[in-house]
């Protein structure tokens, strides 16, 4: 369905727009209002307390593009109360917004609703929002995941976009989570130090049966991030059950300075 000639276009031309790479444009939604439906306040972007929010990344703009015109008086209007703005839906116009400020902070300004359709006419209107990796996180593929935050690093310098870039980490650690990427999950925990992170590391560490750097960032990262031996407690067990044999510390892995 990705390579159906109007949804590549779409995607590609979204991906320029809302400056993210093509991979992390999310899958395209098509949205049909019938009279009287409508789509109260939201916002587009996934609030803190949304665990899908640092496994997916925060979604840092949106582009609604709409399929047909509505007529006057025919409702339908894309409205942002708090910015006083209404659109009336215009066959092939966008609407392009931020959801997300210069330095990756969600921002409440833009929330938005469509306003009911009051005719017969349908209104219908494609939805493209940036998502963050989760797609490769979801599908395990932490080599691709990796690839396309390295690809976020570069359009997005560390200082102008320091939450979401930490949110992109923090997935990609995620994603490396397995057998076979938990030495990157160590090298992406480098400079980035929370307790998300930590906990991913300390994992990734029995992933490797690398009991003894599993332990030195218990210990460790309790001190530097003063936070509760129990904090990192599922951690430390889940480490422990990923394998039954210990094995070596490699040479690389020995010389690596922890973050903390
Ligand atoms: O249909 C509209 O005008 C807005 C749609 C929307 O906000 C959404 O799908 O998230
Ligand atoms: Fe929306």
């Amino acid at each position: 369905m990705f390579q159906e000639p109007p949804v590549k276009a779409i995607r590609s031309w979204a991906s320029q727009v809302l400056k993210v790479p093509e991979d992390t444009v999310e899958a395209l939604q098509l949205v049909r209002y019938q009279k009287g439906e409508q789509y109260s306040t939201h916002v587009d972007w996934g609030r803190k307390q949304d665990a899908s929010l640092w496994l997916g990344g925060q979604r840092t703009a949106t582009a609604l593009i709409y399929l047909n015109t509505l007529p006057k008086d025919c409702g339908g209007e894309t409205s942002f109360e708090r910015l006083g703005i209404q659109v009336s839906p215009q066959a092939g116009a966008a609407l392009v917004w931020p959801n997300v400020d210069s330095s990756g902070r969600p921002q409440d300004l833009v929330e938005h609703r469509a306003m009911p359709v009051l005719c017969e006419t349908q209104k219908y209107a494609v939805n493209v929002l940036s998502a963050g990796l989760g797609a490769y996180a979801a599908a395990r593929d932490w080599q691709r995941a990796v690839q396309v935050l390295l690809e976020i690093q570069l359009l997005a310098p560390r200082a102008q976009a320091k939450h979401w870039l930490q949110d992109a980490q923090t997935t990609a650690m995620f994603a490396a989570l397995q057998p076979s990427g938990w030495e990157q999950c160590m090298v992406l925990f480098q400079g980035h130090a929370n307790l998300t992170s930590l906990g991913c590391a300390i994992r990734a560490c029995g992933m490797g049966r690398y009991w003894l750097g599993a332990l030195r960032l218990l210990d460790e990262g309790i001190d530097a991030l003063k936070c509760e031996r129990r904090a990192l407690w599922s951690a430390a067990h889940l480490a422990c059950q990923a394998s039954e044999a210990p094995q070596p510390l490699s040479p690389e892995l020995s010389q690596m300075a922890l973050p903390l």
